[in-house]
């Protein structure tokens, strides 16, 4: 009976021509898959393991893109948690994934990996011409033979390492900071948009954390290194540049334009601002920072039309301002919806680092060097490296230009590599059983735990982050003020802690969740 059915379906399937299709596709796509994910690892044993997929070429690419955190850990899982690096097939190209903190650290070091391929695929998706990549990337007219790509990186260092022009940055900013942080202003900023005041006889106002964080740093970022201008130029520049940030997942997955119109529109009015800027004379603009009148100058020596140039100041505009603000709101929401004892206890040992108005000193209101220090500090400075482990979402990519040996492994040349941070940080033979958790003591029990090389939350090697330092010490210089400013609470009490973005790409901390902020008040401290 069975035979007769099977011999009928085969009939059918012969004289049917879209089932004979439909059965060899099936057959090919298990031939295929035995072959790829069975076959090849046995006769390719040094080559990482491929974590399993059924549609050729388009391989993960739907899970990469909702979540790629997630398809990471459970690629992960599938692998028994081993930490030998294995691979993901994304749209035809091929990564390597490396958990285990020796290889990422070996990976490091090894500076003759590439990264330039992704500097052009970034380029190419905020819309540089060809011309202009070209020209990023010619090696011929510069004295040093480096490229303005290398050249940006150089100068970024140059600002931001420790020294005279660290300082002058962090100490504009901070003394920005001090002029922001009274009711008035903040009221003035916020109206219709994230402040209120509910009850007009009593100094308390209401506002939304992530938004009035977010006006707040982008102010420090953008007049900082560009001056006053830029925001003269284009006033909605900040509420601009954050819808920009909340949708440029489109521009990472090059969404459709008819898709992304308000991502495109709120780019485009951002890059036009870039461009009225550099076209006022530097004269008419003195406070421009040293890094940006330097890449104003390589621009202008590589004769890189006006339009490609704006398009490459604003991705700077966007690595400046991208990440900082995440991290004083990730630190005050963790103190406010699970730790508020702890508020008390950093505001004593800042108190000393606060210094009294008009004082000038180091920081311009607040000593940055005490606040820093995490043996005066030491809550404060525990609660900055715990909240920057938990919240890094970002990975650091490499392009094998040729096959490396990793983890007893033969990572082959043509492919790529990522890091990625959140699999580091959340190791528990690194961090322990509560390695997932947060805890505000972690690091002040282990000191030692800043120097581990599972801790990565800047990335390492040549890409390492050059703006850890001035987005530490004017996260702690915020929280100090805030907390000696102000009295702060959940408004209303008991709010959830807000859930982080977990789906959406991150150049670095992870974004809140839309719709998440908390409502926090703010009462003004008697002095
Ligand atoms: C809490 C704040 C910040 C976090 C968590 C953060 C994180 C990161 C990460 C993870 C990378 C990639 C590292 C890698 O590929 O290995 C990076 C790169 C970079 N960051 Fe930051 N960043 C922050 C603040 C800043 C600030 C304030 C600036 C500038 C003022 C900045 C400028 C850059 C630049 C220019 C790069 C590219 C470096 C290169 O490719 O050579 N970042 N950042």
């Amino acid at each position: 009976m069975e035979s007769s059915y099977l011999w009928a379906t085969v009939n059918l399937a012969a004289h049917d021509t879209c089932l004979s299709l439909l059965t060899a596709s099936v057959l090919y796509l298990l031939l295929w898959r035995l072959y790829t994910f069975t076959i090849r690892p046995w006769l390719r044993p040094s080559d990482p393991k491929e974590y399993p997929y059924w549609i050729p070429v388009v391989g993960h690419l739907h899970s990469f893109f909702k979540n790629s955190s997630r398809l990471i850990s459970d690629a992960k899982r599938y692998f028994h948690d081993t930490g030998e690096p294995f691979a993901l097939s994304v749209a035809g190209q091929k990564w390597y994934v490396l958990t285990k903190a020796e290889d990422v650290t070996a990976t490091y070091r090894m500076e003759h990996l590439s990264y330039d391929i992704f500097a052009v695929e970034v380029m190419r998706m905020i819309g540089v011409s060809e011309d202009g990549i070209t020209k990023a990337f010619d090696t011929t007219s510069h004295p040093s033979k480096k490229h303005l790509v290398r050249l940006c990186k150089e100068y970024q260092l140059e600002q931001l390492s420790p020294g005279n022009r660290l300082e002058h940055l962090v100490e504009s900013s901070i003394i920005l900071m001090n002029s922001h942080l009274n009711i008035s202003t903040i009221l003035a900023r916020g109206q219709n948009w994230y402040a209120t005041q509910p009850n007009p006889s009593s100094p308390a106002i209401t506002v939304s954390l992530y938004q009035w964080i977010s006006d707040l740093f982008i102010d420090l970022g953008t007049r900082a290194y560009f001056g006053p201008h830029l925001l003269s130029l284009e006033p909605g520049l900040i509420p601009t540049f954050m819808s920009f940030e909340s949708l440029s997942w489109q521009a990472m997955y090059q969404y459709p334009r008819l898709l992304s119109t308000s991502m495109i529109a709120a780019k485009e009015k951002l890059v036009f601002a870039m461009q009225s800027f550099f076209s006022t004379p530097p004269a008419h603009r003195p406070e421009t920072s040293w890094f940006i009148s330097q890449i104003e100058a390589e621009t202008t020596r590589l004769a890189i039309s006006p339009s490609d140039s704006a398009i490459f100041f604003f991705q700077l505009f966007w690595s400046i301002n991208g990440n900082t603000r995440k991290a004083p709101f990730w630190i005050l929401s963790y103190l406010l919806c699970h730790f508020p004892h702890l508020l008390p206890a950093i505001r004593s040992e800042t108190a000393p680092a606060i210094l009294p108005d008009g004082s000038g000193g180091d920081g311009g209101g607040v000593n940055i060097a005490y606040l820093t220090d995490d043996k005066l500090c030491p809550v404060l400075n525990s609660i900055w490296e715990e909240t920057t482990r938990l919240t890094a979402f970002a990975a650091s990519v490499r392009f094998l230009t040729h096959d490396v040996h990793l983890g007893g492994k033969v990572l082959r040349r043509g492919n790529r590599l990522m890091m990625p941070q959140r699999q580091l940080h959340f190791d528990a033979k690194s961090f322990g059983k509560t390695a997932a958790e947060f805890d505000p003591d972690r690091f002040l029990r282990d000191p030692g735990l800043k120097r581990h090389p599972s801790f990565r939350p800047f990335g390492g090697g040549t890409t390492m982050c050059p703006g850890r330092n001035l987005a530490k010490q004017t996260t702690l210089a915020f929280v100090a003020m805030v907390l000696d400013r102000f009295d702060v609470e959940l408004d209303p009490p008991g709010q959830k802690f807000p859930r982080p973005a977990e789906g959406k790409p991150s150049i670095g901390l992870v974004d809140v969740t839309e719709g998440e902020d908390l409502r926090v008040k703010l009462t003004p401290r008697r002095r």
